[in-house]
């Protein structure tokens, strides 16, 4: 793919203790792009972002940032990037701006007070760039951890898990901060154990389960092709059982016998909708309403990790 920023190939980290995070990861990340990694506790997520982001050594296998291989080419590769880490590690008694400039110049960045403020004001930490990081509350703390993170005018920005514990209205304030980031040709890759944050972010997403990519697609490409429907059919009168010339619909009892539920591909030309509704008019079952229902990348999710582990 020509528009990958960050390319890793065939990625395995075997930890000294021995054992296994990644297992031959291959994975590209598409400039300009918000790609989220789903996967459960343990499943390798941080140790991909960090093997990426030079923190980790790989024991096997490729990583290239801009073209620069993050191991022969450290320093051009590891200026690309900017890590937004798990866990607020700021010094308390630091003014905003000063922790901001101080990451900048890590870097070996010269000194650049408009860029500074530039991502001060993005991040709406501009008012509070003289208040010392210990009086910030926790939202604010975790933007000035983006702030770090852009210091270096990087082009592509990790955040491990940016929402863990934080509050909804919190959650969303951040996602807001994601979305902008973006619109500013940030590439932006996010760790989360939050389904709806992906569904609500991710151009794309990957699922990565014990120490393997299991998948990564287009975010509505995924929910399309993965996507099963629901009919859901109210009945006028409730039923027991459902009569057996039904049963090659596959049909499901639900609501106490006051529902009928037919699932059905919507990517399959037929959906067989129709030959259920002659079916039930044949056995003069009447219906009070129908509605649809659709899968959410949550039953997508638990489904491919569930089908994965059995
Ligand atoms: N420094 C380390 N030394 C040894 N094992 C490690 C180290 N860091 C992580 N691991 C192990 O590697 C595996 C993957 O961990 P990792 O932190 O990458 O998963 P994760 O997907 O980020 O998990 P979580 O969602 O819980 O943050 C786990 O089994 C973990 O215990």
């Amino acid at each position: 793919m020509s528009d990958a920023i960050v390319r890793v190939s065939d990625l395995t980290k075997t930890y000294a203790g021995g054992l296994t995070a990644l297992r031959s990861v291959s994975l590209d990340i598409r400039q300009g792009e918000i790609l989220a990694l789903l996967g459960p506790n343990g499943a390798g997520k941080t140790t991909l972002i960090s093997a990426i982001c030079g923190l980790v050594t790989p024991s096997s296998g490729t990583v290239t940032i801009g073209g620069h291989d993050i191991l022969r080419d450290y320093r051009a590769a590891r200026s690309l990037v900017g890590l937004v880490p798990q866990e607020i590690n700021l010094e308390p008694f630091e003014k905003v701006i000063t922790t901001v400039r101080f990451s900048r110049g890590l870097f070996g960045k010269p000194q650049n007070d408009d860029h500074v403020e530039r991502v001060l004001r993005q991040l709406s930490l501009w008012d509070k760039r003289d208040t010392q990081t210990k009086e910030l509350s926790g939202g604010m703390k975790r933007r000035v951890l983006i702030a770090k993170a852009l210091s270096h005018e990087p082009r592509v920005l990790f955040l491990d898990e940016p929402t863990a514990g934080v509050d909804v209205e919190l959650r969303r304030d951040m996602w807001d901060t994601v979305r902008e980031l973006k619109a500013l040709g940030v590439t932006i890759i996010l760790t989360t154990h939050y389904i709806e944050e992906a569904e609500e972010l991710a151009d794309r997403i990957g699922i990565i389960a014990d120490g393997e990519i299991k998948l990564v697609e287009d975010k509505r490409a995924l929910m399309h092709r993965m996507g099963q429907k629901r009919l859901v059919i109210e009945l006028s009168e409730p039923l027991d059982t459902i009569p057996e010339p039904l049963a090659p619909h596959g049909l499901r009892l639900a609501e106490g016998g006051h529902a009928l539920v037919y699932t059905y591909d919507k990517t399959a030309g037929r959906t067989g909708i129709r030959r259920l509704m002659v079916d039930l008019e044949a056995q003069d079952i009447a219906l009070s309403d129908v509605r649809t229902e659709e899968s959410t990348l949550e039953e997508i999710f638990v489904d491919l990790v569930r089908k994965d582990a059995a």
